[in-house]
């Protein structure tokens, strides 16, 4: 569970986020949209303790992360996973040595154990025969899978993925969206994903948080978000993004 109770956040005089309050439950899927500029991508690096908020409380899985040490928030955060939008991926390693690269670092499993559990996320992402293929090598897709595949290799209980579709084009897409479908049925990870893509929204979302104008102006079922008459909700989804919602969904 993540908890963000009356968080404010701004920069250099500027507020971005105002009075925040939003509970993400471990069973469903959340998607947070809202147009550029809106603060989503400071959501994302508060939750993970990147920089912390000016005023109120960020509960992740109980702990008040606002509050804790460096040390603390690293323990913390080996039960979160990120999947960055350009993937990441360090040029000058091949993609098996990218997966298993933090388990190595932290020393936190045998060699074996890394050898495994490295050729099972890509088995899960569908790449064990791309294992020694460097990112240069890779499609735009494949490099997102990787970053998938590095994220999920040790077992995050709750991964958050910062724009996976943007920029794919639709049939790569659907691999991704149901990548991260199978993750949250495989593992039961709490799966929150920052996106302004229609239909990776729609497809995926069983909550929307909507975020505009440094507010939260919405919070609940996806049906019920494309019903809302709110002039900032219509203005950012227009007829087309309804439209999307609705071919999704009957
Ligand atoms: N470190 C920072 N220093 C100064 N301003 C920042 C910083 N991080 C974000 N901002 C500002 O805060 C606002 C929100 O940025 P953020 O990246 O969170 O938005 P976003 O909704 O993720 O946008 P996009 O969809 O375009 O990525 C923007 O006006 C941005 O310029």
């Amino acid at each position: 569970m993540i908890k963000f109770s009356n968080v404010f956040k701004g920069f250099g005089g500027r507020t971005v986020l105002e009075d925040i309050s939003f509970l993400i439950p471990d069973n469903k899927i959340t998607v947070i949209m809202g147009p550029s500029g809106c603060g989503k991508s400071t959501v994302l690096r508060l939750m993970i303790g990147l920089m912390r908020p000016d005023s109120g409380t960020i509960e992740i899985m109980g702990n008040d992360i606002t509050k804790v040490s460096d040390k603390e928030l690293f323990e913390i955060r080996k039960n979160m996973g990120m999947v960055f939008q350009a993937g990441a991926l360090f040029d000058s390693l091949n993609v098996i040595d990218n997966v298993s690269f933090f388990l190595k670092e932290h020393k936190l499993k045998s060699k074996e154990e890394i050898a495994s559990l490295s050729f099972e996320a890509l088995k899960f992402v569908g790449l064990e025969d791309s294992a020694y293929l460097y990112p240069s090598e890779l499609s735009g897709g494949m490099q997102r899978r990787v970053a998938i595949a590095r994220t999920i290799v040790y077992r995050p209980k709750i991964v958050l993925f910062d724009e996976p579709t943007t920029g794919l084009d639709p049939h790569t897409s659907r691999i991704i969206e149901d990548l991260i479908r199978n993750l949250r049925e495989q593992t039961g990870a709490l799966i929150l994903i920052v996106s302004h893509v229609f239909q990776t929204a729609f497809r995926l979302a069983e909550r929307i948080i909507y975020l505009d104008n440094k507010k939260i102006l919405f919070d609940g079922d996806p049906k019920d978000f494309v019903e809302l008459d709110n002039t900032f909700v219509n203005t950012f989804l227009g007829p087309e993004g309804k439209k999307i919602f609705f071919n999704y969904n009957n």
